[in-house]
């Protein structure tokens, strides 16, 4: 029997954003492997045209739970969706919900964030500063609580090249921007926040470095774990490979690819593409929990959970299996062929955007004009281009984190425990993960059925064609304005010319000899 799974049986587990994607998966498992544990409080806020319960049921309905339904068929009864808006103060949480979640929690996963990279820096200290404050303050009068583990991001302190697994302190103290954040009127915001996010890249690793300080300085006589996850992937096994429910990270990448819009992208092929699968993600929060509340370690241990350093693959081999996976996979409906240039050079990178992006984009609106249909696509391109353009600082670097925690965890584990929340990336085979990833976009994200794959084969064979005739044209239109310009294309196109002529001249004398 797992000792972890046995260690969550009867707990009350509090957790954030169980409706998002590392959410999802995380309640998935717990309830697969510990059917018996007394609940688990989710933190939802209100939805128009949707009921507490038809949030539960849907989340339920999905393929991802088909599992535990198997072995805890009372799953429903298990979960106790909470109103709660993190947004608001005391996260609006009615008295009688407040009291019990006070009572009775004994681990708190705090997941809940916006992971948008621009959102406004007075909503993402909001939730990634201050609710994470107001969560630890909850915390602190929970009379049960065993652990609250803290969901971070590897990429905190992007600024630096070497991350160890610390907390580093940040320029400005976190009190400090929320205090400030009261009385400044968003004007004066959108100035000062270059200035105050220095060289981080955007306010979301911004406000998530300021959260784990917030953790640090309010942790109390609170056990506590920070756990860093890189760019979080599909799932690798379980409940089944390839499981992914939103477009952030790769995944929007992936669709823009196979539908043939992204044909070519700023990164350095050579860096290291540090996705990690949801289940190993999850695994180790799982394992964090527990040995954070029976081991209690003296301070706020921080985990790594990235693949880089045990088991690295870069972007030129993930765009090679993901373009490969295309070939015996393709989504329906493509724009065009999918296909991947990665450039490092910013002209280059221009050179594509005109010529691969723009320029088919405004070639097929003018194509919908003529049809009486309303143009699109040049604006899609743009929102595109201006995702890809956010995306880009993580594609073109590599960075080295630290992962003795982790590594310190894993040796703590007995060998039912390393099998059942394993965590090891080095066992993971790329190949075979990013071809299910691929798959799993194609079946969970885009709804695509697998019977529409010989169409879609077929109209990629129709797209190459489009595209060999389009070249042709466009090559034999260019060559002929250069020679009604230029005496010099004139010589060299005689010359070329006369050239074949004679080479077919005597090709045909010396095979009329040998007859
Ligand atoms: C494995 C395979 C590899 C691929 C191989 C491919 C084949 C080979 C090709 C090349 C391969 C190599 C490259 C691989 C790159 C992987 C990069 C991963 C880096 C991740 C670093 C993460 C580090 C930190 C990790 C963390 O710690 S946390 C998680 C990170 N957080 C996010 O990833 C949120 C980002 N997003 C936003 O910040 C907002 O989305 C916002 C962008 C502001 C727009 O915002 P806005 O325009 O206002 O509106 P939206 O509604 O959001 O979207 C508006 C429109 O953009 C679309 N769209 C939204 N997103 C994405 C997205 N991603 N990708 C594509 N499209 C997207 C959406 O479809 C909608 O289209 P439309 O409706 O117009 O048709
Ligand atoms: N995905 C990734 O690549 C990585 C993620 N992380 C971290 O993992 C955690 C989870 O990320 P992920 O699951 O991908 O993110 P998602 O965007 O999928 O989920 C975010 C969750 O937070 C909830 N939430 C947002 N705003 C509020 C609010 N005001 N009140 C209550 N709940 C709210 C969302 O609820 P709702 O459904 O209502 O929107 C959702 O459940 C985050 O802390 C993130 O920083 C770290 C590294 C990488």
């Amino acid at each position: 029997m797992s000792t972890i799974a046995a260690f969550y049986g009867g707990k009350s587990i509090l957790i954030t954003g169980a409706t998002g994607f590392l959410g999802k998966v995380l309640m998935e498992k717990l309830f697969r492997t510990s059917p018996d544990l007394k609940v688990i409080y989710i933190l939802v806020r209100p939805k128009a045209g949707q009921t507490l319960q038809q949030g539960v049921f849907q989340i339920l309905d999905s393929k991802l739970f088909e599992k535990v339904k198997e072995v805890c068929p009372n799953v429903h009864e298990k979960i106790r969706a909470i109103y709660a808006d993190l947004n608001q103060n005391d996260f609006a949480i009615s008295k009688e919900d407040m009291q019990e979640l006070l009572s009775c929690t004994n681990i708190i996963f705090h997941c809940a964030a916006t992971v948008r990279f621009d959102d406004t820096l007075r909503h993402a200290v909001q939730l990634n500063v201050t609710a994470t404050r107001q969560l630890l303050l909850m915390a602190s009068q929970m009379p049960k609580l065993e652990a609250f583990i803290h969901i971070s991001t590897a990429y905190s302190n992007c600024n630096l090249k070497h991350i160890d697994e610390v907390i580093y302190p940040c320029p400005v103290e976190p009190k400090k921007i929320i205090d400030s954040l009261e009385w400044l009127d968003d004007a004066i915001i959108d100035e000062i926040t270059p200035k105050l996010i220095r060289d981080w890249p955007n306010i979301y690793t911004y406000t998530k470095a300021l959260g784990e300080m917030v953790v640090q300085q309010e942790s109390r006589n609170l056990n506590i774990a920070i756990i860093r996850p890189s760019i979080v992937g599909a799932t690798w096994q379980e409940p089944f490979p390839g499981w992914v429910d939103n477009i952030n990270g790769p995944n929007g990448i992936i669709i823009a690819t196979g539908k043939g819009f992204l044909r070519a992208i700023k990164a350095t092929p050579m860096a290291v593409a540090d996705v990690i699968p949801v289940d190993t993600v999850v695994n180790l929060m799982l394992a964090v929990g527990w040995y954070t509340a029976v081991h209690r370690p003296k301070s706020t241990l921080v985990y790594h959970i990235t693949s880089g350093n045990m088991n690295p693959c870069n972007w030129h081999k993930m765009g090679v299996q993901v373009l490969a996976t295309f070939e015996k996979i393709p989504f329906e409906r493509p724009f065009r062929r999918p296909n991947a240039n990665f450039t490092s050079n910013s002209f280059t990178s221009q050179y594509w955007n005109a010529v691969s992006h723009r320029a088919p984009a405004i070639i097929y609106d003018c194509y919908l004009r003529l049809t009486g249909r309303k143009p699109r696509m040049t604006k899609l391109m743009n929102r595109l281009l201006r995702t890809v353009s956010m995306l880009e600082y993580f594609i073109n670097r590599s960075w080295e984190w630290s992962t003795y925690n982790t590594e310190m965890l894993m040796s703590e584990l007995s060998p039912e425990d390393q099998r059942v929340f394993n965590f090891d990336v080095r066992q993971l085979n790329w190949l075979e993960y990013i071809e299910n990833y691929v798959l799993g976009v194609k079946k969970y994200l885009l709804k695509e059925d697998m019977a529409g794959i010989p169409k879609a084969k077929q109209r990629l064979k129709r797209l190459r064609n489009i595209h060999y005739l389009f070249n042709t044209a466009l090559f034999l239109i260019a060559w002929r304005l250069l020679i009604a310009r230029s005496q010099m294309a004139r010589n060299v196109w005689f010359f070329i010319v006369s050239f074949c002529y004679k080479f077919l001249s005597y090709f045909r004398a010396s095979s009329t000899l040998k007859v």
